[in-house]
């Protein structure tokens, strides 16, 4: 199949027309009394009508039914997804994750929505404030089925397997190494060719954005023009009989109503509240060339902000592969308690704090003030390493969801998912201290 086409850009105004239907946008205008093409025109809000400029997000989609052509929503299943952070006691522990198991096909389908699984987070989207954690763990594509989350902003990171994704935009393929974001109340539907496991934020507050650059100036980090949407795409697909199914994620829960077409039936749109996907490859990376390990915002891809300046609701952190070369430096990580959690994952090869232990399709979470940092096997070897320029973290990518919010872990993450790693404590109880009280400098 040929690869798909994009939009490239971050937060632009993008117009896009499937092209078998020439002129399909209105010319000038959002709401002709009659639209081209016999269409009819829906808006899709991200920001309050009266958002400043900056903050207004809005789409005009020109379809060929509103989405408002369905049975009422009903109540689905899903005993997976919680936003309950009650239901297991605080867990202020260091916890590390081995791989999610992803059910066997010969066993049971399971599709996208069927494998989320919620890990941890906080707050209420009846607030709109806070996040949620997701592993997702299937097998099988969506069929006749989308979903949206009217709750927040989804950002995807598959780890395994492929995600062929249709939205009401057009469609996507998100591989190994990227990541998409996908907006409140963007319908959605996953092919998938097999087993496949990743992980979601979902923040409830807001949208993401680029962090700002401050001194490093114009270019850099996540570069705008390596965001990529997708181009319109329609099919008028009759499924008679509510043969399609609308998963809402409403206020935590699932529901789901039936209709007769398939909901991507958007034939043009235009406007500036977009789905985007993002290659980790393209992510310019900035660090000390003198002295000293910097903190990891220099990592940051999106962030979501609070309204505290500087403090994000959540920011999705990199570790990708790069030039280390500080002299006299401990180059690890270091040691730290962070008034911010820590929810870590890996999508492919090991990452350079704890060789061992942490895999791919794995994850951490270091809670509020919780102590973590090196390994004792890392600590040992960068005390003494030769500190000669060294390329690091070379084919893996490891990342982290950074909040300021402080996390419950919900009983699927702390018990049901039979994944944690009990033994994780150990891996510290090796340091030795070195304190030498006859020590002279050199
Ligand atoms: O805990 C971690 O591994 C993430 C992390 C990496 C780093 O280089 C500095 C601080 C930090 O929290
Ligand atoms: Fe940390």
């Amino acid at each position: 199949m040929a690869p798909l086409r994009y939009l490239s850009g971050f937060g632009s105004e993008f117009a896009s027309e499937d092209p078998r239907c020439p002129g399909s946008l209105p010319k000038g205008q959002n709401t002709p009394q009659k639209c081209p093409y016999g269409l009819y025109a829906e808006q899709l809000s991200g920001s309050a009508f009266t958002a400043p400029r900056t903050h207004n997000r809005r789409t005009w989609l020109y379809r060929i039914l509103p989405s408002a052509v369905h049975t009422p929503f009903s109540p689905m299943e899903q005993p997976y997804l919680t936003h309950n952070w009650k239901s297991s006691d605080p867990n202020p522990n260091q916890m590390r994750w081995h791989p999610f198991s992803i059910p066997h096909i010969n066993k049971e389908k399971v599709d996208w929505v069927q494998g989320l699984h919620t890990i941890c987070g906080a707050g209420d989207p009846c607030a709109r404030h806070g996040i949620s954690v997701y592993a997702y763990m299937c097998n099988t594509s969506m069929v006749d089925t989308c979903m949206y989350t009217a709750d927040g902003d989804f950002l995807i990171v598959p780890e395994k397997g492929t995600l062929h994704i249709t939205t009401e935009f057009g469609k996507m393929d998100v591989f190994n190494n990227e990541i998409c974001v996908i907006q409140q109340g963007m319908r959605f539907s996953v092919e998938v060719d097999g087993e496949s496991r990743g992980y979601v934020l979902e923040v409830f507050d807001g949208h993401f954005e680029l962090p700002c650059l401050g001194p490093i100036g114009a270019n850099g980090l996540a570069n705008p023009r390596d965001f990529l949407t997708p181009v319109a795409w329609y099919e008028d697909r009759r499924v008679p009989h509510g043969g399609y199914t609308v998963i809402s994620k409403y206020q935590g829960k699932l529901f789901q109503a039936h209709q007769d077409q398939s909901p991507f039936n958007v034939v043009a749109w235009h406007g500036n509240y977009v789905p985007y996907k993002y290659n980790l490859e393209n992510f310019v990376v900035v660090n000390s060339v003198s002295f000293d390990h910097m903190d990891p915002s220099i990592f940051t891809v999106l962030t979501c902000q609070s309204v505290k300046p500087g403090v994000a609701i959540a920011d999705f952190v990199i570790f990708p592969p790069r030039w280390s070369v500080q002299t006299n430096t401990f180059r690890p990580p270091y040691y730290h308690r962070n008034c911010m959690s820590e929810f870590m994952g890996l999508i492919k090869g090991s990452y350079e704090a704890k060789e061992e232990g942490f895999r791919p399709g794995g994850a951490t979470l270091h809670s509020m003030m919780t102590p973590h940092g090196p390994d004792a096997v890392c600590f040992e070897g960068a005390s003494n390493a030769e500190l000669k320029p060294q390329r690091i973290a070379e084919g893996t990518m490891a990342f982290m969801f950074e909040s300021s919010l402080s996390m419950a872990l919900t009983e699927w993450g702390q018990k049901t998912c039979e994944c944690v790693d009990a033994e994780y404590y150990k891996c510290w109880l090796p340091l030795k201290s070195h304190f030498n009280p006859d020590w002279k400098p050199e």
